[in-house]
């Protein structure tokens, strides 16, 4: 009798969950539900105008997700809810939010519904960046040994700056949770009524260490006096390895989902160290890259190494016996749609829909037509800042050699460069400080959807790629977890590295490197490089000073 397991996917504006067949990975059903209040970066629900850099949601819409689309692929498969032997959940994460000790969140108490600070911090908040500043300084002043397992800085999108935002412009919201926790885990403990954290989390985006725990209450209230106590506080009880199982499902939850009672749980995971075992990556030097919205590096090695610029490494981060190193870049998809939403005229998109095209695949069609530097182009890919290798989410992106010939299709085309050049920058970066990087992986929409985008990768890193079978990487990595929290008592796995050769896959596809197209974007990468270290690392700071006057405009 075939068993199945469920992964829940949380992106950045909308929420899945894929049925999986457990035996074979193949995928039976789907459903996608779009995020009702998507990303609050400019007010609230109430109108309530926010500050600049803020990116929130809405906890609402993810309860939506859990009880819409889980109903809906049982439904639709026809599968009995006592053959799905476990669920799995991945999130988006740093993805935070403060809720009281029975769950509620803040943001859902009368007096808190038009206060910022109650609602879910999203990744990608960056108004914390001043936060993040004083604790690298501090931390580097202090000689934190932890420091240097985050690349020599903690960045803004992290749990720490985001808590510590809270406590100083809004303590009222501070005083009021019992508990700051991702989202991941908050999703698990809502399926299981059991509070939980997982290691992922804590470990790449709470400042945690299998061995020596949460930084000292020294180093809290070295940042402030009030946060001395904040992981006894707020940051709750014990980490459970990726894997484990958190609980079974509750009968409130089994009513709303039509999942059977007590179905295993597994602990929350982030959405990109979840992909690994999806591609069936079983070992080290295989980076994955996760791309969509923004991407996300993954990679394990033996050994722990120091890289400076990378999010972090976490020992069994990812897969256990092997340490886990995450790099990213904040902005990748989300350049394209800028570009398409700002940038393209009327008549793009009346062509577009003349050919039964959608717009992105309109502009690589006739950026495809172009080569390499013919454009005369040159971008840098920081349009929500820099995550890996400068950690700095104050620059902003810039596009060089634009005439008055320049074309939209030109524009995306040396937007998706830009991004290449930077994927390229963070495995330089890896290799040179003794990780090595062998393969290279792709998952994610964009990997998913467009060879255009993909033959530009391979040319630009010289490195051959390889393609998630799965459209749906994120998901299908948290049904194999869900698999291994039912274990192979149940008809599951006792070990992610068997789930991951049994159920991972990739596309029968490979993108070459192709010479030619090569040679040129070498020239054009140490173009890039000149302008990276030029304006990113102090050579002139003219992105900083622009976003200070900026802040100065809009705070009067
Ligand atoms: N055909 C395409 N080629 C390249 N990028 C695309 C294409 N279609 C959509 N995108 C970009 O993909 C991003 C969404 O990626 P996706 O993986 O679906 O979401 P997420 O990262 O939020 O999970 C958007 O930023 C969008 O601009
Ligand atoms: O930092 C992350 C993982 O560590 C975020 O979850 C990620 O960058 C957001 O993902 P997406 O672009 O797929 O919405």
């Amino acid at each position: 009798m075939a068993k199945y397991s469920i992964g829940i996917d949380f992106g950045t504006l909308s929420g899945r969950a894929l049925l999986v067949d457990v035996r074979t990975g193949e995928e039976i059903a789907t459903s996608v539900y779009d995020y009702p209040h998507k990303v609050m970066d400019e007010m609230l629900p109430s109108g309530k105008r926010l500050g600049v850099d803020f990116a929130l949601e809405h906890p609402r819409d993810y309860l939506d997700v859990i009880e819409k689309t889980i109903s809906a692929v049982i439904r639709e498969s026809g599968v009995s809810p006592d053959d799905i032997i476990g669920v799995g959940v991945d999130f988006t994460a740093c993805t935070v939010m403060p809720v009281k000790a029975d769950g509620t969140p803040v943001c859902f108490l009368p007096g808190f519904r038009d206060n910022p600070h109650a609602y879910v911090k999203l990744w990608k908040h960056h108004a914390a960046q001043d936060k993040a500043n004083k604790l690298n300084e501090t931390a580097a002043a202090r000689g934190e040994k932890w420091l240097a397992r985050y690349g020599n800085k903690i960045s803004s999108e992290w749990l720490v700056p985001k808590i510590w935002q809270i406590l100083t412009d809004a303590p009222e919201v501070y005083e009021e949770m019992d508990c700051f926790i991702e989202a991941a885990d908050w999703i698990v403990w809502q399926l299981t009524g059991k509070e939980t954290r997982n290691s992922c989390c804590a470990g790449y985006k709470a400042i945690w260490h299998k061995q020596d725990g949460y930084p000292s209450k020294e180093f809290f209230a070295a940042l402030d006096p009030r946060l001395e106590n904040v992981v006894e506080e707020k940051l709750g009880g014990e980490i459970l390895p990726l894997g484990s199982c958190a609980g079974g499902i509750t009968p409130e939850m089994a009513a709303k989902t039509g999942l059977a009672v007590g179905t295993p749980v597994a602990v929350g995971n982030v959405d990109a160290h979840v992909c690994v075992p999806a591609v069936g990556i079983d070992g080290p030097g295989k980076m994955l890259a996760i791309m969509g919205t923004s991407t996300c590096h993954i990679l394990m090695c033996e050994k722990e190494c120091s890289v400076p610029g990378i999010c972090g490494y976490v020992e069994d981060g990812v897969m256990p016996g092997l340490v886990g190193y995450e790099a990213g870049q904040s902005c990748v998809g989300d350049h394209f749609a800028w570009l398409v939403n700002n940038c393209v005229p009327p008549r793009y998109f009346e062509e577009a829909k003349a050919h039964g095209m959608d717009i992105h695949v309109y502009l690589q069609e006739k950026a495809s037509e172009q080569k390499p530097g013919e454009s005369g182009l040159l971008a840098l890919d920081w349009w929500n800042g820099n995550r890996s290798v400068l950690v700095d989410v104050d620059l902003t992106g810039m596009m060089l050699g634009m005439t008055l010939t320049t074309r939209p299709e030109e524009m995306y085309r040396a937007l998706v460069e830009a991004t290449a050049y930077g994927t390229r920058k963070i495995i330089e970066n890896f290799e040179e400080n003794g990780v090595p990087v062998d393969e290279f992986y792709a998952s994610g929409g964009i990997a998913e959807k467009s060879a255009f985008v993909m033959q530009i990768y391979a040319d630009i890193i010289r490195k051959p790629i390889k393609i998630s079978g799965s459209a749906q990487g994120p998901a299908l990595g948290a049904a194999i977890f869900g698999a291994v929290a039912a274990g192979k008592k149940n008809g599951g796995y006792d070990s992610v590295y068997d789930a991951a050769r049994m159920m991972g896959k990739l596309k029968n596809i490979t993108y070459l490197p192709n010479e030619e197209n090569a040679k040129v974007y070498d020239k054009l990468y140490a173009e890039y490089s000149t302008l990276h270290d030029y304006f990113g690392t102090g050579g002139n700071d003219v992105m900083k000073r622009l976003k200070e006057i900026k802040k100065g405009v809009q705070n009067a």
